[in-house]
């Protein structure tokens, strides 16, 4: 459970020294449970998660993701267990939260030292308690370019899916199968807990590979021999299909499990950092510069005009007011720092990090002794909806050297009244061309569904000129999480999502926002293209789906060329089932030939000119052997569940 000091928040108005007259604290602003610097709390897991992005910015995608987890048959841990026969791991929580914090930190400066995975440029951990089961670690580690993966066979040197000889590493290979196994599940254990409608939701058994590779998503397969070394698990044989991905190093080392993947170079890094820092009660969170010649990572929140004050319940507002460091942001000190030391006056407030430190404590920006490269700043997003507040952290990643707030307004000697039409006038706004930026930011960090939200938002809200525009240009960052479900749905190997489906499910979402909107607002308000009624219906039907859902691109050039080697006879029957089709008249068709006539090729061509236009088609064989030879043809019995 959370707990804090009773600590109430005041939109405070520089320069406006005064409460409204109010003396007494708990009569003005509104109670706040948790602010940022609480370890742990949302705020905190939110700002951390933020300054991970920052530091990706620069660093790139991380190259591995690696968890940690706690190991009771450590001797640490196990020689306090055995004190007592009755004892369990959850019963000395204080004993396995201590050992795992030292062993944690153990691991990451191995990491550093013995340059497992090569010089370290970057490092960020989370450190998770479960309810249930032991504290584990995920890692997120960027290594220096000259390590970096070019070629999918160079993951081997550093990762493994495959046991290890017992007969020269017994100790690694005893390691391994006790702590690197998945399940065993699948046909080995339906009953396993992974197993979900007859699947394991972590996909093991894995397929066997002869060499690792990356496959079209960007995600690695590693390699994995079929028949090598296994073991036995309650009499049951456990080959390399189970063995989790690992480092022999690290797992020699720290004899636990410990997962290493290979991030691959596309992978979707806003979820992995959402996934590690999804944050709850039972989160710690550190963010640490690793390389030791790297330059400090520090980021900077700059709060913007009306600056958030926190203060106790029980203090007097008097004395808060007078303290001298009241009111001083980083924004305002900004500006005095401007005006009293002309070396920084080259650099915008985002970029102030790189030059100056920020001293919390004396509430000044002071020069850095050493100058570090690769000092991050960040500004805090603003909802596009803020107003003036908007235009103003717009403004502070363009103005250099301001001295003043009047001085952020100002361009070409020209001060506007506004931030707004400064934004006009420095060509920041017009063409919907903020809203394009905005979302484009929100876009490195925010989940599709809540990029859909903005998308909302700014449609109600915001003015936007060009909403079509918009749309054309952003629609596809909102629909990962479709595209995730609707992948994962299937389990037909040829599936796929073709854009214009994609885009009718996303509008259909949309629209269902803006409905629930008050007041309701319907797409069509927006000029934006409504969803066809009849998509519900193949949304709620999984064949209407799976069989409305190939690549139609790659089908119609398949169809093209093979209709232009068809024979008279192929093209004979081929023209009445087309034609059958246009007229909409039932037909029965019975085509022979010998073996080898070319019956399967004249399928394949009809049934890619379907498919290619979106039509469905259900191939259909009466023995499992015909059915293999037909683009995803099943069994008649299979598929018409006779
Ligand atoms: N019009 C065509 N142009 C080029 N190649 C063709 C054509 N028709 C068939 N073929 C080729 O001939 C071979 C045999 O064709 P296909 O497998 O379609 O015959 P089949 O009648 O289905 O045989 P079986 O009865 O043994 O299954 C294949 O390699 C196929 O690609």
């Amino acid at each position: 459970m959370y707990r804090t000091k009773s600590l109430r928040l005041y939109k405070y108005k520089p320069k406006s020294v005064s409460f409204r007259g109010d003396t007494d604290s708990r009569s003005i602003g509104k109670r706040i449970f948790l602010p940022s610097s609480f370890t742990g709390g949302p705020r905190y897991m939110y700002k951390h998660y933020q300054d991970a992005l920052a530091i990706c910015r620069v660093h790139g995608n991380p190259q591995y993701f690696i968890t940690f987890t706690c190991n009771v048959k450590w001797p640490e841990i196990a020689r306090h267990l055995n004190k007592v026969n009755y004892l369990h791991a959850e019963d000395r929580p204080d004993i396995i939260s201590c050992v795992f914090q030292m062993k944690v930190i153990e691991f990451v400066k191995f990491m550093k030292e013995d340059k497992t995975f090569g010089d370290v440029a970057a490092y960020l951990y989370t450190i998770e308690f479960q309810k249930r089961g032991l504290p584990h670690c995920h890692t997120l580690l960027w290594v220096t370019d000259p390590y970096k993966i070019q070629d999918a066979s160079d993951i081997d040197s550093y990762v493994t899916a495959q046991f290890p000889d017992p007969c020269t590493e017994f100790s690694l290979y005893k390691t391994t199968t006790e702590c690197m196994i998945h399940g065993p599940c699948g046909l080995l254990n339906p009953n396993s807990p992974c197993m979900h409608e007859g699947q394991c939701s972590k996909r093991f058994p894995k397929p066997f590979q002869s060499e690792t590779r990356f496959d079209k998503a960007g995600y690695a397969h590693y390699k994995r021999l079929q028949g090598q070394h296994h073991t036995l698990r309650n009499g049951i044989q456990i080959d390399n299909s189970y063995v989790v991905p690992y480092n022999k190093r690290l797992c020699s080392r720290f004899n636990a499990h410990i997962n290493v993947e290979y991030c691959g170079w596309n992978m979707m890094i806003k979820y992995l950092f959402k996934y590690i820092s999804k944050g709850a009660d039972r989160v710690r969170f550190a963010i640490y510069r690793a390389h030791q010649n790297s330059a400090s990572t520090s980021t900077h929140e700059p709060p913007v005009v009306n600056e958030n004050v926190t203060f106790r319940d029980n203090h007097n507002l008097q004395s808060i007011i007078n303290n001298p460091s009241f009111g001083k942001t980083t924004l305002t000190e900004w500006l005095s720092s401007n005006n009293a030391d002309s070396n920084g006056r080259d650099l915008t407030y985002t970029n102030y990090p790189s030059r100056y430190r920020w001293d919390v404590s004396a509430k000044c920006w002071i020069h850095r002794a050493q100058m570090r490269t690769g000092a991050i700043g960040r500004l805090v997003y603003v909802y596009p909806t803020s107003g003036e507040l908007f235009y103003l952290r717009t403004l502070l990643s363009h103005q250099k050297g301001c001295k003043s707030f009047d001085d952020i307004r100002t361009f070409s000697n020209i001060t506007y009244t506004t931030f707004r039409a400064a934004c006009d006038a420095l060509g920041l706004t017009g063409d919907d061309r903020e809203w394009q930026t905005a979302f484009a930011e929100a876009s490195t960090w925010a989940t599709s569904s809540e990029l859909r939200s903005l998308f909302c938002h700014m449609l109600l809200f915001c003015e936007v000129s060009q909403p079509l525009t918009l749309w054309e240009s952003e629609w596809r960052k909102m629909a990962d999480d479709m595209l995730l479900a609707l992948n994962s749905a299937s389990s037909n190997p040829d599936f796929h999502v073709n854009d214009d489906d994609l885009q009718q499910h996303l509008l259909l979402e949309i629209e269902r926002l803006l409905n629930s909107a008050t007041p309701s607002k319907s797409l069509k308000d927006f000029g934006l293209p409504l969803p066809p009624t009849t998509i519900l219906a193949t949304l709620r039907n999984r064949l209407l789906m799976e069989e409305t859902s190939y690549n139609r691109a790659a089908l119609a050039s398949q169809h093209c060329e093979m209709h232009s080697l068809l024979n008279a006879n192929q093209l004979q029957v081929y023209n009445v089932v087309k034609d059958s089709t246009t007229t909409e008249s039932q037909v029965l068709i019975f085509v022979y030939g010998h073996c080898g006539t070319g019956k399967t090729f004249l399928w394949t061509t009809i049934i890619s000119l379907f498919r290619s236009i979106g039509k469905i088609v259900l191939a259909v064989a009466a023995s499992g052997i015909a059915s293999l030879l037909l683009p995803s043809g099943r069994t008649a019995h299979s598929r018409l569940h006779l």
